[in-house]
């Protein structure tokens, strides 16, 4: 019996937070039981429970953990997360750094225009009082 077990987000909200010896934590659409990581993770204990039974695909890489923290988790691998959330994380946070980069550029574009303008209407009201 080698079937994965494919994870509901029913079963990571209830059974994944439910009792410290059963945590399941979800990141980049893999579910991990985290119970016997408590007490070794050098984060500690307490970020662990605060994802428990949630995607922490974001906060697990807004740490920017080692190839080494990556490797660890594959230990803990108990299953597939619920449909969808696989690709969710990553290509979401590449979205809203493309959205910056394009904001970024745009306003960029706009400042020497504000420049031109604001030196046309410093002349046009310093002529008029003449
Ligand atoms: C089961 C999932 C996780 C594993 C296997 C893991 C593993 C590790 C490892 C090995 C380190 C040492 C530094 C490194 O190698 O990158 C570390 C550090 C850290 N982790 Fe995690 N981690 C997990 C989840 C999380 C989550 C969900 C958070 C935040 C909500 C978190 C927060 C931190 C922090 C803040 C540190 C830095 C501690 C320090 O340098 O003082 N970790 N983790």
């Amino acid at each position: 019996m080698s079937e994965t077990k494919q994870y509901t987000w029913d079963d990571l909200r209830t059974e994944g937070a439910k009792s410290k010896d059963g945590l399941l934590m979800l990141i980049h659409g893999k579910v991990y039981g985290i119970s016997k990581f408590l007490d070794e993770h050098p984060g500690g204990d307490e970020v662990l429970f605060g994802e428990a039974g949630r995607d922490a695909t974001e906060a697990f890489e807004d740490v920017g953990h080692s190839d080494e923290a990556r490797e660890i988790l594959d230990k803990y691998y108990v299953g597939e997360g619920p449909e969808g959330t696989a690709k969710g994380a990553a290509p979401a946070k590449s979205a809203r750094e493309a959205a910056g980069k394009a904001e970024g550029g745009g306003f960029t574009y706009l400042l020497p225009l504000a420049a031109i303008a604001a030196w046309f209407a410093y002349k046009f009201y310093s002529s008029k009082d003449q």
